[in-house]
């Protein structure tokens, strides 16, 4: 059964606490969290002070996304939180390796997201370290844009890669544009786990639409 991650950027801002507590009543798995730094996406969102002000509010594990072009400079803080998944992206940094042993040192899980114009195949000596690979199937920044189709293709290589490493429990996240027309694409080429943004936050009945996601 595949796993839905609400992502927060689609709830308002100005009520974070009870959408935190609706989504989790509604059956989400994880919560996804996106960090944006204004650099690298023109996007500004929150920072680790509010996601520390929501931990107490929900048993929910934090699926934190760093869209930032220093994402080493925040390990610590997510850590001290109690964060379930630290994500940054390959387009980052040059130093992959370092950083995915930064996370776990910390007890946290690694995962490393890649642009559309990214290819998995960047991530073949990373991946048996990895406890993600985050394909994003639209430009990140913002949420509510439409699926990029070549997702699916990006999603079925980078489940090839972690089962090419028996011991791996690694899993496939993708994010962005997911909704009941393409949760169907994804959940068939091999995602674990479905980020979606304004489908929940949008819908009517959001345990319905978390349902229906799921499939
Ligand atoms: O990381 C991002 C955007 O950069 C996502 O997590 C979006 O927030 C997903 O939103 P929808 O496309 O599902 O509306
Ligand atoms: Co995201």
């Amino acid at each position: 059964m595949v796993k839905i991650a609400p992502s927060m950027l689609s709830a308002d801002f100005a009520r974070l606490q009870e959408e935190i507590k609706n989504i989790e009543l509604s059956g989400a798995d994880l919560l996804h969290i996106d960090i944006m730094d204004g650099h690298f996406v023109p996007n500004l969102t929150f920072g680790a002070p509010v996601i520390k002000s929501l931990r107490k509010h929900t048993a929910l594990p934090f699926d934190v996304h760093l869209m930032v072009t220093n994402p080493a400079d925040y390990v610590k803080a997510f850590a001290d939180i109690g964060t379930e998944y630290f994500t940054f992206h390959a387009e980052a940094t040059p130093h992959m390796h370092r950083l995915v042993q930064e996370i776990k040192s910390y007890g946290m899980k690694a995962g490393v997201s890649l642009n559309p114009s990214t290819p998995v195949a960047m991530l073949e000596d990373i991946a048996a370290d990895l406890d993600m690979i985050l394909i994003m199937s639209v430009n990140p920044g913002f949420g509510g844009q439409s699926f990029i189709p070549h997702a699916v293709r990006k999603i079925k290589k980078a489940k090839a890669l972690f089962d090419y490493y028996e011991n791996s429990n690694g899993v496939v996240e993708v994010d962005g544009g997911v909704n009941l027309e393409t949760a169907p694409l994804v959940r068939e080429a091999g995602a674990d786990i479905l980020v979606a943004g304004s489908a929940v936050f949008g819908a009517p009945d959001r345990a319905e639409m978390i349902r229906s996601l799921r499939g």
